[in-house]
């Protein structure tokens, strides 16, 4: 690569080629067109971001030299596809300037309006203060100053890099100045020209330079105003800035119409037409045209003045119009904005509508489902309530009908039954036999052996019976080891028949009251019938029982059978009285 400038050491990668070149910008703008050039020269070495960058630098240099035509298309481009924020941000920035002074000011403050959005995201400082210059600058043109001096306070040029410190401060005095009247000693603009000059950012220092000239002009100092802009003439017109050439001019005309020296007055004035685009509308066009006006008229060129004055005219209706379309763009996008941001606040109110109305029908799916659980449990514990009371009255009832201990029907129980039972046969003329039963010498097994021994043993009594005996007999407890027994649908024959094995069964087994212990249990048993003492139990009991009493009296272990009258038959006795341990 080339030696372009000696003042900046030659950078060996495209990434200091690209320093440079931002660098010379402002300052050393040949040089500057020399480093794009290198740049231009080794694109192939560019990686895809230094390619947008570089792109992004033709389009400040379209913009530099006024190519506003060329300059919008290329940051189009680049805005669209570098996808890198910052380069976006200052692509955008410049777009801003371009097309305001395009006087498409409806984008511009479109972007700029966007810029004002992202500017809380905006990290790279550079990037931020370009952001900033561009939306103070649009809103000083839309007339919104104190708005602007607002952004301009964010720009810190005390905090800035050396490449925005000029820029920042340049643009917060010029902020400033919108809404108090600067005086050309201003210590702010003393001090950002100064700077400017030290950072030789050349193009910040003139237009500072020549907005002092203009306050000198207004306060009466035209021969010092005249003295600072022929200080800095050489310097204007080798920058070639075709902007501050035709102000350089102007302000020069400005300076002699005060001085009364009208001939070199008309020489400037010409001059900043000749450095303006006679089909723009530009401030210094205006003011030449003004300036050019009242000197011909002076001079009595009547003519002459009133062609300056019809273009003069001219200018100040372009400008005139210019500041309201300008007006009305900002306004337009600030409805635009006004209205977005009320369509998103009701589209807001509307999802948390939505989301209201769902967690609300959540809530109420919930509360059924909690419903729902809370009538399966209250089904649940009726249901269980419902089966322990069963249970419960099952187990009374058994209780109030079972003996405890053996586990047949007790005497109540026994006697109520066989009184239904009896009264049902008697109608179905079916016969029925009576057992009562008692065991002999019992209290001896008790005085032996214990109490729990004698429970032990009724047991036993019990299951060597229940063997004999059919389902549908009635088998019960009648007190103490005494024991009934009605056999439903039976003869007396097959009465006697149960009733002695039943008899033999007993005092034949041995019953084990512990693992140590056997007993051998006789009984006596009493046999009545129906045949003989007919239905009514009280009688059949009474007759069984007698029978028993005389089983017992023979010498026990027998059965004796009522026969009516006096004489009860003694069925059968194996043995004499036995019961022994
Ligand atoms: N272990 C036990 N003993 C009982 C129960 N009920 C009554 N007894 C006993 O049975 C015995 C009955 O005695 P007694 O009326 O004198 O009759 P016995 O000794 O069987 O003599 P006889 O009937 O004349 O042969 C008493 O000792 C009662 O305490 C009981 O539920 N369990």
């Amino acid at each position: 690569m080339g030696n372009v400038h000696a003042a900046i050491p030659d950078p060996v990668t495209p990434a200091g080629w690209f320093t440079r070149a931002e660098k010379e910008k402002l300052t050393e703008y040949p040089h500057f067109l020399g480093t794009l050039k290198q740049l231009h020269e080794d694109e192939g070495l560019l990686s895809p971001m230094q390619q947008w960058h570089l792109r992004y630098l033709e389009a400040w240099r379209a913009a530099y030299s006024g190519n506003l035509a060329v300059a919008t298309p290329l940051l189009h481009n680049v805005i669209d596809h570098a996808g890198e924020s910052a380069l976006v941000t200052r692509a955008s920035a410049l777009l801003i300037n371009v097309l305001s002074r395009d006087h498409h000011y409806e984008e511009a403050y479109e972007l700029a309006n966007t810029l004002m959005v992202d500017l809380p995201r905006a990290t790279d400082s550079n990037a931020r203060a370009e952001a900033l210059r561009a939306i103070v600058q649009m809103l000083d043109l839309a007339g919104e100053s104190d708005r602007a001096l607002k952004y301009a306070r964010q720009l810190n040029p005390g905090e800035a890099s050396p490449e925005n410190r000029c820029a920042n401060y340049s643009y917060k005095i010029n902020a400033t100045s919108y809404v108090t009247t600067l005086s050309s000693q201003d210590p702010g603009l003393r001090r950002a020209i100064a700077i400017c000059l030290a950072d030789k950012q050349t193009v910040y220092a003139d237009t500072l330079r020549l907005s002092r000239a203009d306050l000198l002009n207004e306060e009466g100092h035209a021969d010092q105003a005249v003295a600072l802009l022929k200080r800095i003439e050489p310097g204007i017109l080798r920058t070639g800035f075709q902007p501050h050439i035709a102000g350089l001019h102007v302000s020069l005309a400005q300076a002699y119409v005060n001085l009364g020296k009208d001939a070199e007055a008309r020489q400037s004035a010409l001059a900043a037409v000749a450095a303006s685009d006679p089909k723009s509308f530009t401030w210094p066009l205006q003011t030449a045209y003004e300036l050019l006006y009242q000197i011909e008229k002076r001079a009595g060129h009547d003519r002459a003045a009133l062609a300056y004055y019809e273009k003069y005219v001219r200018q100040d209706k372009a400008a005139m119009d210019d500041i309201k379309t300008r007006a009305l763009a900002y306004q337009m996008v600030r409805q635009q904005v006004v209205d977005k941001k009320l369509k998103l606040e009701a589209l807001d109110k509307q999802n948390r509508i939505l989301e209201l109305r769902q967690a609300l029908a959540g809530k109420a799916q919930e509360t059924s489902r909690l419903y729902i659980v809370l009538l399966a449990l209250v089904v649940v514990v009726i249901g269980l309530w419902t089966f322990r009371l069963k249970h419960s009255q099952l187990r009374f009832r058994k209780m109030a009908r079972h003996d405890g201990l053996t586990g047949v029907f007790n005497r109540q129980h026994f006697l109520n039954e066989a009184a239904r039972i009896l009264q049902r046969l008697h109608q179905a003329d079916a016969g029925a036999c009576l057992v009562a039963l008692d065991l002999d010498h019992f209290k001896r097994i008790n005085d032996t052996y214990g109490h729990a021994a004698g429970d032990e043993a009724l047991r036993r009594v019990v299951e060597i019976c229940r063997r004999e005996l059919r389902d549908s007999d009635l088998f019960g407890r009648l007190g103490g080891e005494e024991f009934g027994i009605l056999m439903p649908a039976c003869t007396c024959e097959q009465g006697i028949e149960i009733a002695t094995r039943i008899r033999r069964n007993l005092a034949a087994a041995l019953l084990k009251l512990d693992p140590e212990t056997t007993v051998v249990v006789s009984a006596s048993l009493g046999l009545a019938h129906s045949a003989v003492s007919g239905y009514a139990f009280h009688q059949l009991f009474a007759d069984a029982d007698a029978a028993l009493y005389r089983a017992k009296h023979d010498g026990r272990n027998r059965l004796v059978v009522d026969a009516g009258g006096d004489t009860p038959v003694v069925v059968n006795a194996d043995m004499p009285d036995t019961a022994s341990a």
